[in-house]
């Protein structure tokens, strides 16, 4: 990841961010921060709801005044740049975007020229390029000639995003890109983002809820808790910090290093031992998790679970204390003679 001084795009000097009530009264969310974002670098904000996940991104893009601070872009304060120079250098596609009624698909993706465009707002051979290929970055071609309106939520964000990369900007924020996507595609934008933020050299922020896409893709992430605090880093390095637990603190739920996810807390059964290969052993610890059960490997005068994937159909091998063994064909018949599950159809 390149990372040089010069590739330094966004920067921000003890930002205090928060909202504006009137009459003197604001009420502060965070800060203050000093941040920084550099071309190349697909940045993910997390945090719980209400954090001020929006409101940061929403200070950091100008559309939002630092209730102290401030914030600059290529080394120039927000405050100095007219809305049409903002525009060039910065893009934003809020959570949900409006559209005119009945424009086509291409029509709104052009709408991303218009910064660049002279007064006529005629697109030159340059302006179709980047919008061919913003259309090619999102793999969203097959919507150009199709009304905005008939696109299905996820259709309709790929064309937001051909947007927001049309006006090719060096700064990019997204709230919550993925909100409407289906789970392979939100894994794959995050993907795809990180490799534009790449090949195009612009920095991108986003914020999400979707922990594994940010595990997965961030070069680095934003951790913004409840109550205000920041913390930045490699997700594998937050990950080994604990700093997940921290943001997300849960009476019900712990983070789960090995994994990078969260599960439940509650161990309220017996530990089990559970032996045999992964990922039949892996997802049968989770099967027993559900119902607060530990799985072991230290055995003892305890149940047994033994999984064999040597012969087909793989079997689980069930030795309750002072029973015989019982042999069975799946995790759900583990759980209904254990007498967690109900049996289908009942
Ligand atoms: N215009 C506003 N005026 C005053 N308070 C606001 C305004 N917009 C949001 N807030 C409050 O600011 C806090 C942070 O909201 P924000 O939308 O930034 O959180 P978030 O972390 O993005 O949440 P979520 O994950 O639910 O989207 C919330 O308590 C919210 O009620």
């Amino acid at each position: 990841m390149s990372n040089l001084t010069s590739d330094l795009i966004l920067q921000t000097q003890n930002l205090a961010f928060g909202h504006d009530l009137g009459t003197k009264h604001e009420r502060k969310l965070g800060g203050p921060l000093n941040l920084t974002l550099s071309r190349g670098e697909l940045v993910c904000l997390l945090g719980p709801n209400g954090a001020g996940k929006s409101t940061l991104l929403r200070s950091l893009c100008g559309f939002l005044p630092p209730i102290s601070g401030s914030v600059s872009i290529a080394g120039r304060d927000l405050s100095d740049y007219s809305p049409r120079e903002l525009a060039r250098v910065r893009g934003v596609l809020p959570t949900r975007e409006s559209s005119p009624e009945g424009m086509t698909a291409g029509e709104l993706v052009s709408l991303g020229r218009h910064p660049h465009s002279n007064w006529a707002g005629k697109l030159t051979p340059n302006d179709q390029a980047a919008i061919d290929s913003a259309f090619r970055d999102t793999a969203s071609q097959q919507f150009r000639d199709r009304p905005i309106g008939e696109l299905s939520d996820g259709e309709r964000q790929r064309v937001s995003i051909a947007r927001l990369l049309a006006q090719e900007p060096a700064l990019a924020f997204l709230d919550e890109p993925a909100a409407f996507l289906d789970l392979p595609s939100r894994i794959e934008i995050l993907g795809k983002l990180a490799a534009i933020a790449r090949t195009r050299k612009i920095a991108i922020l986003l914020t999400t809820h979707d922990l594994e896409s940010a595990l997965r893709h961030a070069d680095r992430i934003w951790l913004l808790s409840a109550d205000g605090k920041w913390t930045g880093g490699a997700p594998e390095d937050l990950v080994l910090e604990g700093a997940f637990a921290k943001t997300f603190p849960s009476p019900a739920l712990e983070f789960d290093i090995s994994q990078g996810n969260f599960r439940p807390k509650t161990r309220s059964g017996p530990p089990v031992h559970l032996a045999g290969p992964d990922p039949h052993r892996l997802w049968t610890e989770r099967a027993l998790e559900r119902y607060g059960w530990t799985a072991t490997t230290t055995s003892g005068p305890t149940i047994q679970i033994e999984v064999t994937t040597d012969s087909q159909p793989t079997q689980w091998r069930l030795s309750p204390p002072d029973r015989p063994t019982q042999t069975l064909y799946s995790i759900e018949d583990c759980l209904q003679t254990l007498g967690f599950a109900p049996t289908e159809g009942t």
